[in-house]
């Protein structure tokens, strides 16, 4: 059964590679990921997920197609994604030492084109992080493109005080999660 990555992330890509998994395809998603008003940040990051696998679904039928999101909240405030560095560095100066939570959703389509949907949810907690520590983090570089202006799987992991959950599922497909939807799906 064909299985089609529906994400433009290497990192994701890279992850699956971890379950021994390589996609016959990769067809990202193209949609809008603005949150909804009021919308809390597991319910957009499952939301979002879910219209990603149903979006490139549509394309495949009879395939298999996995997508994900991830996001970092702040009780009930949804984080960016930094793609400025300004962005990052509002990010950071709100994460400094201050519990927050990393969501990612993962959606996989079945060949019949029925979808299941799993959560991941990690507490991480950083140091408090100084104006250097800010200077730093920003000069290496590997904030952009990430929620919450940081990569865990990068320089961000050195300010780590406190993580629980699942660090693959920081760093964008959580592995225990994706492996159980596949085999649902009746992937492999
Ligand atoms: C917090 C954190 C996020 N991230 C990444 C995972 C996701 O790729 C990204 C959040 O954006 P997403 O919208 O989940 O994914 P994406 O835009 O990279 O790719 P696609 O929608 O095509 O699947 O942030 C890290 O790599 N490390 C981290 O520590």
């Amino acid at each position: 059964m064909a299985l089609i990555l529906a994400s433009a992330s290497p990192r994701r890509v890279a992850l699956l590679a971890r379950l021994g998994v390589v996609p016959d395809a990769i067809d990202p998603a193209d949609i809008d990921e603005t949150p909804a008003r009021g919308e809390v940040p597991r319910t957009h990051a499952e939301r979002l997920a879910r219209a990603k696998c149903t979006a490139v679904a549509a394309r495949h039928p009879g395939a298999i197609v996995l997508a994900a999101d991830t996001v970092v909240g702040v009780g009930r405030r949804i984080l960016p994604k930094a793609e400025d560095e300004a962005t990052a560095r509002a990010c950071l100066a709100l994460l400094s030492g201050r519990r927050h939570r990393v969501f990612t959703a993962v959606a996989v389509a079945d060949a019949g084109g029925t979808i299941r949907v799993r959560m991941s949810e990690t507490a991480v907690i950083f140091h408090r992080l100084q104006a250097g520590d800010i200077d730093a983090l920003i000069a290496a570089g590997d904030w952009r493109g990430k929620a919450g202006g940081y990569a865990l799987q990068g320089a961000a992991e050195a300010w780590v005080r406190f993580i629980g959950g699942s660090w693959s599922g920081v760093v964008g497909l959580p592995l225990a999660e994706t492996r159980t939807l596949l085999e649902a799906s009746g992937h492999g």
